[in-house]
């Protein structure tokens, strides 16, 4: 292929940089004939130069970002080291010397990106992130592009692989959650912190980047409420089972009725019959809502670097026709101002599960306290607690009707507090009944 290459900057060499510096190498022919010009590889940014990267050339490696990303002549910085400092100051300083930028960092974008997506148009240049929600699905460009005609009402998936394998594990073939969770960061679907994915902050930051997209609203992560899956019991996912569902970490963002939107992410009960339910492993699956589309669903690999890799090469190569052109590419306008909904506004089904006296009027006092708060039991199971001699307890498992958080919350207070209760009181929220 003629012409003058492109110059492209890789920051990071871990789980992703790896892969999209051996894809760039390994298909440098296709990828140019795609673009029409040749991409060079100038540089891959990493921390330590000692240690043994197969695939990788030698010559190519530094311990300089600042170097590369300054460096005259590149035209596109590939951000692939994660977190908030340095990347956002490497990726402002890769923009202000006229490089676009691809990133995969949620975190950072979630956090920064009314500044980040400023300068970008400032600086006149791209900022690509299609690998920064749910890995190699498409759902950035599909929400800024394909459906950008049609008006999005609901966005809801499981968007964290690292999360949805360990809950599959536990679910499927009983496996306890420290064991799940190392096998998650053994295949590479873990942030560098694994905290980010199980206390579901790195959901929240997607969470937030698919709101601020399907509603033209810069949405942060902090504004994401926010549950993990650290307080997942077996016994929440054993009483799952027993209802016909599976826990499953969700994030959820809506349009409401008043125009506020809600975005939450939390573990959920999803029945079986749901497709969210067969979503395995560190696969992610994204249902979208709109008025004029109605339902569609997206569907993947999550995580990983190979699959995260084939989305941010999709993007350089995106990035890097744009920048032969003499172009940008479209940016999603955030024009409106739609405010976050309090969390006690949201309205779903709950599961609750409560350890009691076994004694005559219990279950009439449990129900009363249900419909003192207006909320309306359908279902009502018991089961023998401990199973020891002289235990009289019994567990019980209620399944609401749709009802306001703020009902619920106020409820499970009030049972909390009944003399019959033994145990702190467990909720779930239940989503696609
Ligand atoms: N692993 C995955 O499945 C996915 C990761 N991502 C995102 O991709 C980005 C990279 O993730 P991974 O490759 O998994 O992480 P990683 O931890 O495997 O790789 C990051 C690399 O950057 C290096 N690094 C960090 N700070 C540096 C600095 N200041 N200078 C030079 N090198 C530095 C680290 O030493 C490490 O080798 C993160 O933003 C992550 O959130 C996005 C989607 C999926
Ligand atoms: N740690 C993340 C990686 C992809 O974004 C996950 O587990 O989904
Ligand atoms: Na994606």
């Amino acid at each position: 292929m003629d012409g003058e290459p492109l110059r492209v900057g890789l920051l990071g060499g871990g789980t992703v940089g790896s892969q999209v510096a051996r894809l760039i190498l390994e298909h440098g022919d296709d990828l140019a004939a795609r673009i029409g010009r040749p991409l060079e590889l100038v540089g891959i940014v990493v921390r330590n130069l000692d240690r043994p990267r197969p695939g990788l050339p030698a010559s190519l490696l530094t311990t300089d970002a600042e170097g590369l990303v300054t460096r005259e002549g590149i035209d596109i910085a590939i951000e692939l080291i994660g977190g908030i400092d340095p990347a956002q100051d490497l990726i402002l300083k890769a923009m202000s010397h006229g490089a676009s930028v691809v990133t995969a960092n949620k975190a950072l974008l979630a956090a920064k990106g009314d500044e980040l997506f400023g300068a970008a148009q400032h600086a006149g240049v791209d900022l690509y992130y299609e690998a920064a929600v749910a890995g190699a699905i498409p759902i950035v460009r599909p929400l800024s592009e394909s459906l950008v005609g049609d008006e999005i009402q609901v966005v809801m998936g499981i968007v964290n692989g690292t999360t949805n394998y360990i809950l599959d594990k536990m679910t499927a073939e009983g496996m306890d959650y420290q064991t799940a969770l190392v096998q998650a960061q053994d295949l590479g679907y873990a942030e560098a912190d694994p905290t980010a994915d199980v206390e579901g902050h790195d959901a929240a930051a997607k969470a937030a980047l698919l709101a601020s997209l399907a509603f033209h609203t810069r949405v942060r992560g902090d504004q994401v409420h926010r549950e993990g899956i650290t307080g997942v019991a077996p016994q929440d996912i054993r009483a799952a089972r027993g209802l016909g569902c599976v826990v499953k970490l969700l994030a959820v963002a809506k349009l409401l009725d008043d125009g506020q939107i809600s975005v939450r992410v939390h573990p959920a009960m999803v029945p079986n019959t749901h497709p969210l339910a067969s979503v395995k492993g560190a696969y992610n699956a994204i249902f979208v809502e709109a008025a004029a589309a109605g339902r569609l669903m997206f569907l993947g690999p999550g995580a990983g670097g190979a699959p995260t890799a084939s989305a941010v090469v999709g993007d350089l190569v995106t990035v890097a026709r744009n920048r032969s052109r003499g172009v940008v590419g479209p940016v999603q306008p955030m024009y409106n101002d739609h405010e976050v909904a309090p969390m006690g506004l949201v309205t779903t089904r709950y599961f609750v599960r409560l350890r009691v006296q076994d004694e005559p009027g219990v279950l009439a006092g449990v129900a009363g306290v249900f419909a003192r708060h207006h909320i309306s039991v359908q279902d009502v199971q018991q089961t023998p607690a401990g199973g020891k001699a002289g235990d009289a307890s019994a567990e019980l498992y209620l399944l609401t009707h749709e009802a306001k958080e703020a009902d619920l919350l106020e409820c499970v207070a009030d049972l909390q507090a009944s003399p019959q209760v033994q145990a702190a009181v467990r909720f779930m929220r239940v989503e696609g009944m």
